[in-house]
């Protein structure tokens, strides 16, 4: 009894401490919580935890208040917004001090306000949606190794690829991937970074990726090709949107391979209503991507995600009628059902849960789509720009199909390696992924030449930025096809190439991406002459082009006409 009247008492006496006392020592606490606490914590795997205790912190003080000390409302309002913002002067001022002085990555150069917060970076990616242009900016300022975030370097040196990418890396997705969910179990394929759970998933998606799979996708994605010709056709000498068009093209081969399913963009002419919610907030994942879990938790917020709804619908329902006519005789004539066989099978490969199969199916679109699309339209822009090479390429294709598009096949078109080369090119200036994949070394960190990145601290190497280095490529910012062929003195040794990414969490689409290319591009350029459309100096296509993780394009206005 008597040690219960000394707690109240006890309490009684803190609560009613004088302001500016309870405010230090509250602001101490925060200090304290911050060294004891959250230094160490992975704030993206407790998010909800640590927003859930905070309130609960906060209700008990505000009742204690009303039920220990008899205050009137006001005065226990007064009190309570004290100790919540000393407690948060306290926490952050400890965080502030610890990054620019104590943290493991103090003595890297960097901008003062990303070294304090990765919403600084938001903020360069929300400039003008460039994060790329941005990188740049930086890596003339600070130089080749960049603290571009409390815990993030930013490296521009070709060994650190390998390091960072290559088949023995030691590297794992970084917190970056925590913004769509911090639990494997609920994760597509790109977004988990459990590393067991990834190498099992993977092989249900290179079976659907494998020669025997490609070999039937074939047809398809000639099929789709030739639709686009034919639209093309019809619009001679007409301004076509060239970064439109190869959208509504690749979407339509990623719904006819990836789901079996018909879009339809090429015949309307009008993006379908299911990707057009995807692409709408594309905008807002370049930018709050930079702060993964402020995404994840946005995402929460009921009505947040709703310009996806459509979209994950579609998908949904997708799956919903291949489970429904499931055989399990049939073999899968397309990407999604690959993965739903390993999934019904139970195979080791199979997404762990429903909702991870349904994530996976959605990235099956996106990252297929997008990324070949983007591509497809930057290869007609070199192609306009660089009309010698155009020509090239059409000589060539004449060469091995002489007698014209009744002689076209595919088989002809891969011995065409010139093809390939313009390709390679392309990816080399703009790769679809312009700035991340983004890792995080391993605990005993790793060493880039002779610089030590220590451990648990996320990095990535710009693709773009590395890919157009003076240092590593011969006139690097020119549109050179053939420095992969007969002028390949223009690449220096071991010159960073990696478009595609290296290692375990490269691109599995890889050579479905390659195939519709060949295609496509074979097919169009076979039979038409392709220049910029009146008024289209290509100016906003080269300059104006947005790193939203995959590249988002301006619009081009290119011109057909018949060979
Ligand atoms: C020119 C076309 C393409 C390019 C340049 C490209 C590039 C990339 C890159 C750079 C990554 C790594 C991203 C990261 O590290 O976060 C990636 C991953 C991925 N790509 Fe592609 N991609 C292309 C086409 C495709 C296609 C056609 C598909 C088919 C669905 C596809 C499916 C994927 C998937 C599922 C991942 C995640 C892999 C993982 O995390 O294990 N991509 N791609």
């Amino acid at each position: 009894m008597a040690f219960s009247n000394n707690l109240v008492e006890g309490l009684e006496r803190a609560l009613s401490a004088d302001l500016v006392s309870l405010g230090v020592s509250v602001l101490g606490l925060g200090v304290l919580s911050h060294v004891s606490i959250f230094r160490t914590l992975p704030v993206e795997e407790y998010l909800l935890g640590i927003l859930g205790l905070s309130l609960v912190a906060v209700l008990t003080i505000c009742l204690a208040y009303l039920f220990v000390t008899g205050l009137a409302v006001l005065q226990v309002l007064t009190r309570v917004t004290l100790i919540v913002s000393s407690f948060n002067v306290g926490l952050a001022s400890s965080i502030g001090i610890y990054r620019l002085f104590f943290h493991r990555l103090h003595r890297f150069p960097g901008p003062i306000l990303s070294k304090l917060s990765r919403f600084y970076d938001a903020y360069l990616a929300g400039k003008s949606i460039q994060y790329n242009v941005e990188i740049e900016k930086l890596h003339h300022t600070y130089g080749d190794f960049i603290r571009t975030g409390p815990r993030e370097i930013c490296i521009v040196r070709k060994s650190a690829v390998p390091l960072i990418f290559g088949p023995n890396s030691k590297c794992r997705k970084s917190t970056y991937y925590a913004q769509a969910s911090t639990e494997s179990q609920n994760c597509s394929v790109h977004h988990t970074r459990d590393i067991d759970d990834h190498r099992k998933r993977r092989k249900a998606w290179d079976r659907g990726f494998s020669i025997k799979a490609l070999a039937t996708y074939e047809p398809r994605v000639k099929a789709k090709a030739d639709q686009l010709a034919l639209h093309l056709n019809k619009n001679l000498g007409q301004p076509i949107d060239a970064s439109a068009w190869a959208m509504f093209l690749s979407f339509d081969i990623m719904g006819a391979v990836g789901f079996g399913k018909e879009f339809n963009n090429l015949g309307t002419g009008i993006e379908h209503p299911a990707i057009k919610g995807v692409h709408d907030h594309m905008g807002i994942l370049g930018v709050l991507g930079h702060v993964p879990w402020f995404l994840n938790l946005a995402s929460r917020i009921p009505g947040a995600a709703s310009g996806y709804s459509s979209f994950f619908k579609w998908c949904g329902d997708e799956i919903e009628r291949k489970q429904k006519d499931w055989s399990a005789d049939e073999t899968p004539q397309d990407v999604v059902s690959w993965l739903l066989k390993a999934y019904v099978e139970k195979d080791v490969s199979a997404a762990p849960s429903e909702a991870a199969l349904h994530e996976d199916s959605r990235v099956v679109i996106v990252a297929g789509s997008e990324t070949t699309a983007t591509t497809l339209a930057s290869v007609l822009y070199y192609l306009v720009k660089n009309p010698a090479v155009l020509e090239k390429l059409q000589r060539q294709l004449d060469d091995a199909m002489p007698a014209g598009v009744d002689d076209w096949s595919y088989e002809k078109v891969k011995s065409v390696s010139y093809l390939d080369d313009i390709i390679q090119e392309t990816l080399r200036l703009r790769p679809a992924v312009m700035t991340g994949g983004y890792r995080v070394t391993p605990a005993e960190g790793i060493m880039v030449d002779q610089v030590h990145i220590p451990g648990d601290v996320n990095v990535f190497v710009p693709v773009q930025l590395v890919q157009t280095d003076e240092r590593y490529y011969t006139n690097a910012k020119e549109f050179v096809p053939e420095r992969w062929s007969e002028k390949k003195e223009m690449c220096a040794d071991g010159a960073p190439y990696f478009p595609f990414v290296l290692g375990p969490y490269s691109c599995p689409g890889k050579n479905l991406a390659m195939m519709s290319l060949r295609i496509s591009l074979s097919t169009l350029i076979q039979s038409f002459n392709v220049q910029l459309a009146p008024g289209e100096s290509g100016e906003a296509f080269e300059k104006h082009t947005l790193d939203t993780f995959t590249t988002t394009l301006p619009s081009l206005q290119l011109q057909f006409k018949r060979r």
